[in-house]
Protein backbone atom coordinates (compact mmCIF):
# COMPACT_ATOMS: atom_id res chain seq x y z
CA UNK A 1 0.00 0.00 0.00
CA UNK A 2 1.18 3.53 -0.32
CA UNK A 3 1.85 5.90 1.91
CA UNK A 4 0.18 8.62 2.61
CA UNK A 5 0.96 11.92 0.22
CA UNK A 6 3.15 14.95 2.16
CA UNK A 7 1.45 18.13 2.91
CA UNK A 8 3.43 20.82 0.73
CA UNK A 9 5.00 22.30 3.47
CA UNK A 10 6.41 19.13 4.70
CA UNK A 11 7.72 17.66 1.48
CA UNK A 12 9.26 21.07 0.74
CA UNK A 13 10.74 21.30 4.28
CA UNK A 14 12.27 17.56 3.73
CA UNK A 15 13.80 18.74 0.48
CA UNK A 16 15.25 22.17 2.13
CA UNK A 17 16.91 19.66 4.84
CA UNK A 18 18.50 18.09 1.83
CA UNK A 19 20.17 20.91 0.31
CA UNK A 20 23.29 21.84 2.15
CA UNK A 21 25.44 24.59 0.57
CA UNK A 22 27.72 23.84 -1.82
CA UNK A 23 31.34 25.01 -1.11
CA UNK A 24 32.78 28.46 -0.92
CA UNK A 25 34.75 30.09 -3.69
CA UNK A 26 35.39 33.88 -4.29
CA UNK A 27 34.52 35.54 -7.05
CA UNK A 28 35.20 38.66 -8.70
CA UNK A 29 31.68 41.13 -8.06
CA UNK A 30 30.23 41.19 -11.28
CA UNK A 31 30.52 37.72 -11.32
CA UNK A 32 28.51 37.07 -8.85
CA UNK A 33 25.14 38.28 -9.83
CA UNK A 34 22.18 35.68 -8.70
CA UNK A 35 24.28 34.23 -6.47
CA UNK A 36 23.85 34.39 -2.75
CA UNK A 37 26.17 35.86 -0.26
CA UNK A 38 28.17 32.60 1.97
CA UNK A 39 29.26 35.73 4.36
CA UNK A 40 27.86 38.81 5.68
CA UNK A 41 28.89 41.69 3.74
CA UNK A 42 31.22 43.97 6.02
CA UNK A 43 31.98 47.28 4.91
CA UNK A 44 35.84 48.15 4.28
CA UNK A 45 35.56 51.22 4.13
CA UNK A 46 33.04 54.36 5.23
CA UNK A 47 30.40 56.30 2.50
CA UNK A 48 30.28 58.84 2.25
CA UNK A 49 34.54 58.85 3.19
CA UNK A 50 33.40 62.37 4.11
CA UNK A 51 30.95 65.26 4.22
CA UNK A 52 30.03 65.81 0.48
CA UNK A 53 27.90 68.06 -1.06
CA UNK A 54 24.29 66.89 -2.42
CA UNK A 55 23.80 69.85 -4.95
CA UNK A 56 25.85 72.18 -7.38
CA UNK A 57 26.15 75.66 -5.15
CA UNK A 58 28.08 77.43 -2.49
CA UNK A 59 29.91 76.10 0.90
CA UNK A 60 29.49 78.62 3.14
CA UNK A 61 30.12 78.65 7.16
CA UNK A 62 26.63 77.94 9.06
CA UNK A 63 27.27 81.42 11.30
CA UNK A 64 28.15 82.97 8.16
CA UNK A 65 24.55 82.58 6.25
CA UNK A 66 23.89 86.21 5.19
CA UNK A 67 26.38 87.16 2.72
CA UNK A 68 27.39 88.34 0.29
CA UNK A 69 30.43 85.86 0.01
CA UNK A 70 33.81 86.41 -1.80
CA UNK A 71 34.08 83.16 -3.67
CA UNK A 72 37.87 82.22 -2.61
CA UNK A 73 38.19 78.35 -4.76
CA UNK A 74 36.00 75.52 -5.94
CA UNK A 75 35.97 71.96 -4.63
CA UNK A 76 34.59 69.32 -7.15
CA UNK A 77 33.95 65.89 -7.42
CA UNK A 78 37.20 64.11 -7.35
CA UNK A 79 39.07 67.79 -6.39
CA UNK A 80 38.72 69.01 -3.10
CA UNK A 81 39.39 72.36 -1.51
CA UNK A 82 42.04 71.90 0.57
CA UNK A 83 41.87 75.48 2.49
CA UNK A 84 39.27 76.31 5.71
CA UNK A 85 36.61 78.58 5.07
CA UNK A 86 36.58 81.71 6.37
CA UNK A 87 33.85 84.24 7.20
CA UNK A 88 32.67 86.02 4.24
CA UNK A 89 34.03 83.30 2.54
CA UNK A 90 32.73 80.70 -0.10
CA UNK A 91 33.77 77.76 -2.19
CA UNK A 92 32.11 76.72 -5.69
CA UNK A 93 31.04 73.17 -4.86
CA UNK A 94 29.62 70.80 -7.01
CA UNK A 95 27.69 67.13 -6.08
CA UNK A 96 29.66 64.68 -4.54
CA UNK A 97 32.50 66.68 -4.12
CA UNK A 98 33.75 67.34 -0.42
CA UNK A 99 32.45 69.91 1.96
CA UNK A 100 35.48 71.96 2.57
CA UNK A 101 36.61 72.25 6.18
CA UNK A 102 35.23 75.54 7.73
CA UNK A 103 31.99 75.27 5.52
CA UNK A 104 28.50 73.68 7.27
CA UNK A 105 25.75 74.59 4.59
CA UNK A 106 25.28 74.72 0.90
CA UNK A 107 23.19 77.19 -1.07
CA UNK A 108 21.91 75.31 -4.16
CA UNK A 109 23.78 77.70 -7.04
CA UNK A 110 19.68 78.77 -8.18
CA UNK A 111 19.39 80.36 -4.96
CA UNK A 112 22.34 83.22 -5.51
CA UNK A 113 23.52 85.74 -8.07
CA UNK A 114 27.05 85.33 -8.85
CA UNK A 115 29.48 88.71 -9.79
CA UNK A 116 33.06 89.62 -9.82
CA UNK A 117 33.88 86.79 -7.60
CA UNK A 118 31.54 86.79 -5.55
CA UNK A 119 28.04 85.78 -4.59
CA UNK A 120 24.78 87.09 -2.89
CA UNK A 121 21.67 85.70 -1.60
CA UNK A 122 18.54 85.70 -3.80
CA UNK A 123 16.81 83.19 -2.71
CA UNK A 124 15.64 81.28 0.07
CA UNK A 125 19.72 79.76 1.07
CA UNK A 126 20.50 76.79 3.28
CA UNK A 127 16.88 76.35 5.44
CA UNK A 128 17.98 74.01 7.47
CA UNK A 129 21.06 74.45 7.97
CA UNK A 130 23.46 71.00 7.42
CA UNK A 131 20.67 70.26 4.17
CA UNK A 132 22.02 69.14 0.98
CA UNK A 133 24.65 67.65 2.54
CA UNK A 134 25.63 63.89 3.05
CA UNK A 135 27.46 63.74 5.84
CA UNK A 136 30.52 61.16 6.50
CA UNK A 137 29.31 57.55 6.99
CA UNK A 138 25.78 58.31 6.35
CA UNK A 139 25.20 55.68 3.87
CA UNK A 140 27.38 53.08 5.49
CA UNK A 141 30.25 52.69 8.30
CA UNK A 142 33.35 50.79 7.75
CA UNK A 143 33.10 47.15 9.48
CA UNK A 144 29.35 47.37 9.63
CA UNK A 145 27.67 44.76 8.97
CA UNK A 146 25.27 45.72 5.49
CA UNK A 147 23.67 42.69 4.27
CA UNK A 148 22.98 38.78 6.29
CA UNK A 149 24.81 35.92 4.22
CA UNK A 150 22.53 34.12 2.12
CA UNK A 151 20.86 37.23 0.54
CA UNK A 152 20.56 37.15 -3.62
CA UNK A 153 23.36 39.84 -5.16
CA UNK A 154 21.62 41.17 -7.60
CA UNK A 155 22.51 44.63 -9.19
CA UNK A 156 22.19 46.90 -6.55
CA UNK A 157 24.13 44.26 -4.32
CA UNK A 158 26.75 44.74 -6.55
CA UNK A 159 27.21 48.24 -6.49
CA UNK A 160 26.95 47.74 -2.73
CA UNK A 161 30.01 45.55 -2.44
CA UNK A 162 32.12 47.61 -4.82
CA UNK A 163 31.30 50.88 -2.96
CA UNK A 164 31.85 49.11 0.51
CA UNK A 165 35.52 48.20 -0.58
CA UNK A 166 35.46 44.52 -2.11
CA UNK A 167 36.63 43.30 -5.22
CA UNK A 168 35.88 39.53 -4.62
CA UNK A 169 32.82 37.80 -2.75
CA UNK A 170 32.52 34.18 -1.03
CA UNK A 171 29.26 32.85 -2.42
CA UNK A 172 28.56 28.81 -3.20
CA UNK A 173 29.82 27.07 -6.19
CA UNK A 174 26.91 26.76 -8.66
CA UNK A 175 25.15 23.47 -8.95
CA UNK A 176 25.53 21.17 -12.05
CA UNK A 177 22.57 20.02 -12.96
CA UNK A 178 21.34 17.36 -15.50
CA UNK A 179 17.97 17.30 -16.82
CA UNK A 180 16.43 13.93 -18.55
CA UNK A 181 14.02 13.87 -20.83
CA UNK A 182 12.37 10.38 -20.34
CA UNK A 183 9.36 8.22 -22.08
CA UNK A 184 9.06 6.01 -25.41
CA UNK A 185 6.58 8.47 -26.83
CA UNK A 186 8.68 11.19 -26.90
CA UNK A 187 10.60 13.03 -29.82
CA UNK A 188 13.71 14.58 -29.90
CA UNK A 189 12.87 16.42 -32.90
CA UNK A 190 9.40 18.56 -32.81
CA UNK A 191 9.34 19.06 -36.69
CA UNK A 192 9.43 15.10 -37.43
CA UNK A 193 6.32 13.75 -34.74
CA UNK A 194 4.49 10.54 -35.58
CA UNK A 195 0.79 10.16 -34.19
CA UNK A 196 1.99 8.45 -31.38
CA UNK A 197 4.73 10.54 -30.25
CA UNK A 198 4.85 13.68 -28.66
CA UNK A 199 7.76 16.59 -28.87
CA UNK A 200 10.14 16.41 -25.48
CA UNK A 201 9.08 19.81 -24.62
CA UNK A 202 9.74 19.23 -20.67
CA UNK A 203 13.83 19.25 -20.76
CA UNK A 204 14.24 22.72 -22.31
CA UNK A 205 11.01 24.01 -20.46
CA UNK A 206 13.15 23.11 -16.83
CA UNK A 207 15.90 24.24 -18.14
CA UNK A 208 14.66 27.48 -19.08
CA UNK A 209 13.02 27.88 -15.37
CA UNK A 210 16.42 27.23 -13.88
CA UNK A 211 18.71 29.27 -16.20
CA UNK A 212 16.83 32.06 -13.70
CA UNK A 213 19.63 30.62 -11.51
CA UNK A 214 23.16 30.49 -11.81
CA UNK A 215 23.37 27.01 -12.27
CA UNK A 216 25.22 24.45 -15.37
CA UNK A 217 22.38 22.87 -17.14
CA UNK A 218 22.98 19.83 -19.02
CA UNK A 219 20.80 17.72 -20.79
CA UNK A 220 20.11 14.07 -21.85
CA UNK A 221 17.17 12.03 -23.88
CA UNK A 222 14.85 11.10 -25.01
CA UNK A 223 15.74 8.20 -22.90
CA UNK A 224 13.54 4.62 -23.79
CA UNK A 225 10.88 3.43 -21.17
CA UNK A 226 13.54 0.73 -19.71
CA UNK A 227 15.42 0.50 -16.73
CA UNK A 228 18.48 0.03 -18.24
CA UNK A 229 18.27 2.76 -20.43
CA UNK A 230 16.97 5.04 -17.06
CA UNK A 231 19.98 3.88 -15.36
CA UNK A 232 22.64 4.11 -17.80
CA UNK A 233 21.30 7.80 -18.20
CA UNK A 234 21.84 8.03 -14.41
CA UNK A 235 25.19 6.90 -14.91
CA UNK A 236 25.74 9.23 -17.53
CA UNK A 237 25.33 12.07 -15.37
CA UNK A 238 27.13 10.96 -12.17
CA UNK A 239 29.06 14.11 -11.72
CA UNK A 240 25.73 16.44 -10.88
CA UNK A 241 24.33 17.72 -8.02
CA UNK A 242 21.10 17.67 -9.25
CA UNK A 243 19.55 14.87 -11.25
CA UNK A 244 16.16 16.32 -12.40
CA UNK A 245 13.30 13.72 -14.69
CA UNK A 246 10.44 14.32 -15.84
CA UNK A 247 7.80 11.52 -16.43
CA UNK A 248 7.60 7.91 -15.55
CA UNK A 249 6.74 8.90 -11.69
CA UNK A 250 3.24 7.82 -11.44
CA UNK A 251 2.03 4.25 -11.00
CA UNK A 252 1.88 3.23 -14.07
CA UNK A 253 2.66 -0.18 -15.75
CA UNK A 254 5.42 2.46 -17.74
CA UNK A 255 6.12 4.77 -14.82
CA UNK A 256 10.08 3.12 -13.95
CA UNK A 257 11.80 6.06 -12.61
CA UNK A 258 11.13 5.09 -9.19
CA UNK A 259 12.67 1.36 -9.77
CA UNK A 260 15.42 2.53 -11.66
CA UNK A 261 16.06 4.92 -8.77
CA UNK A 262 15.41 1.92 -6.32
CA UNK A 263 18.03 -0.24 -8.64
CA UNK A 264 20.82 2.10 -9.14
CA UNK A 265 21.37 2.42 -5.42
CA UNK A 266 19.39 5.76 -4.42
CA UNK A 267 17.30 6.20 -1.34
CA UNK A 268 13.75 7.32 -2.13
CA UNK A 269 13.39 10.42 0.44
CA UNK A 270 9.66 11.07 -0.22
CA UNK A 271 6.90 10.72 -2.99
CA UNK A 272 3.68 12.03 -3.60
CA UNK A 273 2.55 15.32 -2.39
CA UNK A 274 -0.89 16.51 -1.65
CA UNK A 275 -1.10 19.06 -4.15
CA UNK A 276 -2.89 19.62 -7.44
CA UNK A 277 -1.02 19.36 -9.99
CA UNK A 278 1.85 17.49 -9.26
CA UNK A 279 1.17 14.67 -7.13
CA UNK A 280 3.58 12.17 -8.02
CA UNK A 281 6.95 14.53 -7.12
CA UNK A 282 9.50 12.12 -5.88
CA UNK A 283 12.68 13.09 -4.34
CA UNK A 284 15.83 10.58 -3.75
CA UNK A 285 19.37 10.72 -3.02
CA UNK A 286 22.54 8.95 -3.88
CA UNK A 287 26.36 9.21 -2.58
CA UNK A 288 25.25 13.13 -1.96
CA UNK A 289 23.30 13.44 -5.41
CA UNK A 290 20.21 14.89 -5.14
CA UNK A 291 17.49 13.39 -7.99
CA UNK A 292 14.07 14.79 -8.39
CA UNK A 293 11.52 13.01 -10.14
CA UNK A 294 9.05 15.45 -11.70
CA UNK A 295 5.38 14.44 -12.96
CA UNK A 296 5.69 14.08 -16.62
CA UNK A 297 2.45 16.23 -17.33
CA UNK A 298 3.98 19.68 -18.57
CA UNK A 299 1.92 21.64 -15.85
CA UNK A 300 2.64 19.41 -13.34
CA UNK A 301 6.64 19.34 -14.34
CA UNK A 302 6.70 23.41 -14.26
CA UNK A 303 4.57 23.71 -10.89
CA UNK A 304 6.63 21.32 -9.72
CA UNK A 305 10.10 22.89 -10.63
CA UNK A 306 8.60 25.88 -9.37
CA UNK A 307 7.39 25.18 -5.78
CA UNK A 308 10.59 22.31 -5.50
CA UNK A 309 13.16 22.01 -7.69
CA UNK A 310 13.34 25.81 -7.78
CA UNK A 311 13.87 26.09 -4.21
CA UNK A 312 16.37 23.32 -3.73
CA UNK A 313 18.39 24.77 -6.10
CA UNK A 314 18.35 28.08 -4.17
CA UNK A 315 19.15 26.04 -1.23
CA UNK A 316 22.38 24.66 -2.62
CA UNK A 317 23.39 27.88 -3.43
CA UNK A 318 23.24 29.25 0.11
CA UNK A 319 19.59 30.93 -0.36
CA UNK A 320 18.25 32.17 3.22
CA UNK A 321 14.84 31.89 1.76
CA UNK A 322 14.95 29.27 -0.71
CA UNK A 323 11.14 29.33 -0.63
CA UNK A 324 9.13 31.11 -3.23
CA UNK A 325 7.62 33.74 -1.18
CA UNK A 326 3.20 35.04 -2.20
CA UNK A 327 1.64 37.90 -2.51
CA UNK A 328 -1.83 39.20 -2.25
CA UNK A 329 -4.18 39.08 -5.09
CA UNK A 330 -7.37 40.42 -6.07
CA UNK A 331 -9.36 37.73 -7.96
CA UNK A 332 -10.92 39.77 -11.38
CA UNK A 333 -13.75 36.23 -11.69
CA UNK A 334 -14.84 33.27 -9.41
CA UNK A 335 -13.30 30.29 -8.39
CA UNK A 336 -14.39 26.51 -7.65
CA UNK A 337 -14.28 25.32 -4.33
CA UNK A 338 -11.50 22.61 -4.18
CA UNK A 339 -10.83 19.37 -3.01
CA UNK A 340 -8.72 17.05 -0.88
CA UNK A 341 -5.43 18.27 -2.42
CA UNK A 342 -4.01 22.03 -2.29
CA UNK A 343 -4.47 23.58 -5.68
CA UNK A 344 -2.02 25.70 -7.66
CA UNK A 345 -4.41 27.23 -10.07
CA UNK A 346 -3.23 28.44 -13.03
CA UNK A 347 -3.96 32.56 -13.65
CA UNK A 348 -3.14 35.49 -15.48
CA UNK A 349 -3.50 39.03 -14.81
CA UNK A 350 -6.15 41.26 -16.01
CA UNK A 351 -7.86 44.61 -15.72
CA UNK A 352 -9.60 44.08 -12.07
CA UNK A 353 -7.14 41.31 -10.89
CA UNK A 354 -6.29 38.21 -11.80
CA UNK A 355 -8.06 35.46 -13.21
CA UNK A 356 -8.52 31.91 -13.96
CA UNK A 357 -6.88 30.47 -17.21
CA UNK A 358 -9.43 28.99 -19.39
CA UNK A 359 -8.19 25.67 -18.77
CA UNK A 360 -6.90 23.86 -15.76
CA UNK A 361 -5.81 20.85 -17.49
CA UNK A 362 -2.11 19.65 -16.32
CA UNK A 363 -1.36 18.64 -19.91
CA UNK A 364 -2.41 22.14 -21.68
CA UNK A 365 0.77 23.85 -22.96
CA UNK A 366 -1.40 26.46 -24.38
CA UNK A 367 -2.99 27.65 -20.90
CA UNK A 368 0.45 27.06 -19.34
CA UNK A 369 1.93 29.78 -21.35
CA UNK A 370 -0.54 32.31 -20.66
CA UNK A 371 -0.32 31.57 -17.25
CA UNK A 372 1.31 34.84 -14.83
CA UNK A 373 0.52 33.18 -11.51
CA UNK A 374 -0.21 30.57 -9.01
CA UNK A 375 -2.66 31.07 -6.88
CA UNK A 376 -2.57 29.11 -4.33
CA UNK A 377 -5.58 27.26 -2.86
CA UNK A 378 -5.50 25.43 0.37
CA UNK A 379 -7.44 21.98 0.45
CA UNK A 380 -11.09 22.06 1.40
CA UNK A 381 -11.55 25.78 0.29
CA UNK A 382 -14.77 27.17 -0.88
CA UNK A 383 -16.09 28.69 -3.99
CA UNK A 384 -14.78 32.29 -4.06
CA UNK A 385 -16.33 35.54 -5.91
CA UNK A 386 -14.72 38.17 -7.72
CA UNK A 387 -13.23 41.11 -5.29
CA UNK A 388 -12.09 38.39 -3.11
CA UNK A 389 -8.06 38.03 -1.83
CA UNK A 390 -6.42 34.97 -2.75
CA UNK A 391 -2.13 34.42 -2.59
CA UNK A 392 -0.33 33.62 -5.44
CA UNK A 393 3.33 33.19 -6.63
CA UNK A 394 4.40 34.76 -9.53
CA UNK A 395 5.48 32.23 -12.33
CA UNK A 396 8.70 33.08 -14.37
CA UNK A 397 7.05 31.94 -17.00
CA UNK A 398 7.76 34.77 -20.08
CA UNK A 399 4.42 36.58 -20.42
CA UNK A 400 5.80 38.97 -18.00
CA UNK A 401 8.36 42.07 -18.93
N1 LIG B 1 -3.90 5.47 -12.03
C1 LIG B 1 -3.28 6.63 -11.84
N2 LIG B 1 -2.88 7.30 -12.91
C2 LIG B 1 -2.25 8.48 -12.77
C3 LIG B 1 -2.08 9.02 -11.47
C4 LIG B 1 -2.49 8.28 -10.36
O1 LIG B 1 -2.35 8.69 -9.19
N3 LIG B 1 -3.09 7.07 -10.61
N4 LIG B 1 -1.51 10.24 -11.37
C5 LIG B 1 -1.73 11.15 -12.47
C6 LIG B 1 -1.00 12.37 -12.29
S1 LIG B 1 -1.58 13.35 -11.09
C7 LIG B 1 0.02 12.75 -13.09
S2 LIG B 1 0.73 14.26 -12.91
C8 LIG B 1 0.48 11.90 -14.20
C9 LIG B 1 2.02 11.97 -14.27
O2 LIG B 1 2.54 10.78 -14.41
P1 LIG B 1 4.04 10.51 -14.82
O3 LIG B 1 4.98 11.36 -14.07
O4 LIG B 1 4.24 9.06 -14.71
O5 LIG B 1 4.14 11.00 -16.33
P2 LIG B 1 3.98 10.17 -17.67
O6 LIG B 1 2.83 9.24 -17.54
O7 LIG B 1 5.26 9.62 -18.07
O8 LIG B 1 3.60 11.34 -18.64
C10 LIG B 1 2.45 12.11 -18.47
C11 LIG B 1 2.25 13.00 -19.70
O9 LIG B 1 3.35 13.87 -19.84
C12 LIG B 1 3.96 13.73 -21.10
N5 LIG B 1 5.42 13.89 -20.98
C13 LIG B 1 6.23 13.13 -20.24
N6 LIG B 1 7.50 13.56 -20.36
C14 LIG B 1 7.48 14.59 -21.23
C15 LIG B 1 8.48 15.44 -21.75
N7 LIG B 1 9.76 15.29 -21.42
N8 LIG B 1 8.10 16.42 -22.60
C16 LIG B 1 6.80 16.57 -22.94
N9 LIG B 1 5.80 15.79 -22.45
C17 LIG B 1 6.14 14.81 -21.61
C18 LIG B 1 3.59 12.34 -21.53
O10 LIG B 1 3.68 12.17 -22.89
C19 LIG B 1 2.20 12.19 -20.97
O11 LIG B 1 1.27 12.77 -21.84
O12 LIG B 1 0.02 10.60 -14.05
C20 LIG B 1 -1.42 10.52 -13.83
N10 LIG B 1 -1.82 9.19 -13.86
O1 LIG C 1 -1.07 15.91 -10.09
MO1 LIG C 1 -1.15 15.61 -11.73
O2 LIG C 1 0.17 16.58 -11.55
O3 LIG C 1 -2.70 16.46 -11.54
O4 LIG C 1 -1.51 16.18 -13.24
Amino acid sequence: MNPPLLSLEEAQARLIALASPLSIERVDVPGTLGRYLAEPLRARRTQPAAHVSAMDGYAVRADDLAGPWHVVGESAAGHPFHSPVNPGEAVRISTGAIVPSGAQAVIVQEDVTRSDGSVSLTGSGPNPCGRHIRGEGSDFRREAELLPAGTRIGPAQIALAIAAGHRHLAVRRSPRIAIIDSGDELSADPETCALHQVPASNGAMIAALAASLPVQVSRIGPVADSREAIIAAFDAVEDADVIVTSGGASVGDHDLIRPALEQWGARLDFWRIAIKPGKPLLVAERDGRLIVGLPGNPVSAMVTSYLFLLPLLRGLLGAARPLPVAIDQRLAGPLPATGDRREFIRARFEAGGVSAVSTQDSGALGALAMTDLLVDRPAGSPALAAGESVRAYLLQNGGLS
